[in-house]
């Protein structure tokens, strides 16, 4: 029987996501919002000064061509049809054909030179977004879902480039097409102007209104993006125990929930747009008609001539499209604030685990590792999960740590990789206290095979040799070799070419673990670390794998974490961590002889 559908609870970002919801505020300062927009084109956009001062100058040609129009209707009434002059009439297609040229390859250079630069802004952006986030603690990534991390880097670079091109457009262009018409109408005949002016605060009145609408819509839909995002993102992560449980309907709801929420604001969004158009058309052909009539009578009463009236009004229709722009712009600045805010919420974010000022090399990379009286929490205010946490692992030595699930072995790992940091006391290799120490260095002294698999849609070969790239096929095959993975992966139709799937979906969760041991020796780091690495393993690949990992260990120091116990009698030493603390150490037999925690979860193990 399917399970009853339930309604899915809205999705809220700040559930879990430290990321704030900056779409949704509207009272930030002008001078904040102008002091972010600054910090965004000198990093981004002035670099490519010299581009954007040619698509400018183009603008400018292309503006001063819309100026001409209304000469040239002008002349086209006055001096052709009005005189019937022929040779004024071969005279004007020159000059249209001129126009139309100078138009045509003006509007060709400012369009290439703004994609141009518009595409490397989105380069720049995205590649500078990539690596910062390769630099963000591990704390920022339980935090925000990679849908709220994926919106800013891709959807809000978007909105960010599509605005900005919209704004340097209006500013270049619109602007001085308007400035040029406005002047030509003032000269041309300054009462016309006044009677064509006088619908203006009615179009004027709508426009800000529905600006201020579409600004508080826009917001919307640019959250709901990353929200989309997000949900698909989980939803699509689970897809196996989904079906499994027949749980579509459930997840259906779910995503549509958001995708409609998204479509609603996007109807409305047109909805408003669409609106605007007819109120400003309507009060256009107002003021059409009052200089129609006005005009159209003096040019009758022979007060006026019919070349000007045309010349008035061709340029009064042509204001009309910069005239819209500029109107926009202000609320084209407040979609890229609110993008650029979005985007910086993610490069302001400062790694807390960097390089100390005087950080040196790791000395002995194979050297001993000490915990000494390590305190450590996942938040300030939780529960320590290590308190004074006590262990020496002798260079070279293979150590396992055993306990109950939840215990903090998995945490001891990171710490030994700097991917948190102690509250008190310290990690040690080979006597130097790892905060001092390079994270470059430390880190590529360790080999890391965790509970979770890193595969890549890429062959075997290539996931295998993901960490050292330069590896030969040999090499490459003898770690395959050590971590049993040889027998599945030459079965494979293809071999180590072998095509892996998303996150490694066409390998059973066995072959991906010993893929993963794979690259992990090939590494051949001084630290193994292996945290629950053969869980999935049958006991004897398993029991041939610790044999093959230990055996290879030369002067590395591995640490192991595994349940079974039986995968850890061969470790030179064994501790039981229970509630943050060894409450136990020591080999296997010595273990067994004391008749404690850990021979009585052998006896249970082997039942
Ligand atoms: N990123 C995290 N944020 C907050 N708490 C965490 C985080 N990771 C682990 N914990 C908590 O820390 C405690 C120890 O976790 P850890 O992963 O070290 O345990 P473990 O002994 O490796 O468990 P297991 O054998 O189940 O893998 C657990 O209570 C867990 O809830």
């Amino acid at each position: 029987m399917s399970p009853e559908p339930t309604t899915p609870e809205p999705i809220d970002p700040d559930r879990i996501s430290d990321l704030p919801r900056r779409e949704m505020r509207l009272d930030e300062p002008l001078s904040l919002r102008l002091r972010r927009l600054k910090r965004f084109a000198v990093a981004f956009i002035l670099p490519h000064w010299p581009s954007l001062l040619v698509a400018v100058l183009a603008m400018a040609a292309f503006a001063g061509t819309v100026v001409a129009l209304p000469w040239l209707f002008k002349s086209l009434v006055n001096d052709i049809l009005v005189r019937r002059d022929a040779e004024a009439l071969h005279e004007i297609v020159f000059v249209v054909l001129a126009i139309f040229s100078v138009r045509a390859a003006a509007g060709y250079l400012q369009q290439f030179m703004l994609s141009r630069v518009s595409n490397k802004v989105t380069t720049e952006l995205q590649n500078r977004i990539a690596s910062h986030l390769l630099r963000l603690d591990l704390v920022f990534f339980q935090k925000n879902s990679v849908g709220q991390i994926i919106a800013r880097a891709t959807d809000d670079v978007n909105v960010l480039n599509n605005a900005s091109s919209n704004i340097v457009v209006t500013l270049g262009r619109d602007l001085i097409t308007f400035v040029g018409l406005v002047g030509y109408v003032l000269w041309a005949s300054p009462q016309w102007f006044a009677l064509a002016l006088a619908g203006a605060p009615l179009i004027a009145v709508p426009v800000v209104i529905a600006n201020r609408k579409l600004r508080a819509l826009m917001r919307r839909g640019q959250a709901l993006g990353g929200e989309i995002l997000q949900a698909f993102e989980e939803g699509l992560h689970g897809i196996r125990a989904i079906k499994a449980e027949n749980l579509e309907d459930v997840e259906r709801r779910r995503l549509r929930e958001t995708i409609v929420g998204r479509r609603k604001v996007g109807l409305k969004i047109a909805r408003t747009r669409a609106a605007l158009s007819p109120v400003v058309d309507l009060v256009t052909a107002l003021a059409l008609v009052a200089v129609l009539l006005v005009g159209g009578s003096q040019v009758i009463e022979g007060e006026s001539d019919a070349g000007e009236l045309m010349a008035f009004i061709s340029a009064l229709m042509l204001l009309y499209e910069p005239l819209r722009r500029l109107l926009q712009v202000n609320a084209q600045l407040q979609i890229c604030g609110v993008s650029i805010a979005r985007v910086y919420e993610i490069l302001d974010r400062s790694p807390r685990i960097v390089d100390a000022p005087d950080a040196a090399p790791l000395a002995q990379p194979g050297g001993e590792i000490a915990f000494r009286g390590v305190r450590f929490a996942y938040a300030a205010d939780a529960a320590p999960v290590l308190d004074g946490f006590d262990v020496t692992i002798p260079a070279g030595a293979s150590v396992a740590f055993v306990g109950a699930s939840g215990s903090g072995k998995t945490t001891v790992l990171n710490l030994v990789a700097r991917l948190y940091e102690p509250s008190a006391g310290a990690v040690s290799i080979g006597g130097q206290d790892i905060a001092g120490v390079s994270l470059a260095s430390l880190r590529d002294s360790i080999a890391l095979v965790s509970q979770d698999v890193l595969l890549f849609d890429a062959s075997v070969r290539d996931n295998i040799a993901y960490g050292r790239p330069d590896a030969t096929d040999e090499e490459v095959a003898a770690a395959a070799r050590a971590a049993a993975a040889d027998v599945f992966i030459e079965a494979l139709d293809g071999g180590y070419g072998f095509r892996v799937g998303p996150r490694g979906s066409r390998l059973s969760g066995g072959q991906r673990q010993r893929v993963a041991i794979a690259r992990a020796l090939l590494r051949d780091a001084p630290i193994l670390m292996l945290d629950e690495a053969t869980s999935a393993l049958d006991g004897a690949i398993e029991a041939r794998v610790q044999a093959n990992v230990l055996a290879m260990r030369k002067n590395r120091t591995t640490l192991i974490i595994a349940h079974r116990l039986a995968t850890v009698v061969a470790a030179d030493l064994i501790c039981v961590v229970e509630r943050g603390r060894i409450v136990e150490q020591g080999g296997h037999l010595a273990l067994l002889a004391q008749g404690g925690l850990y021979a009585e979860s052998h006896r249970l193990q082997r039942g």
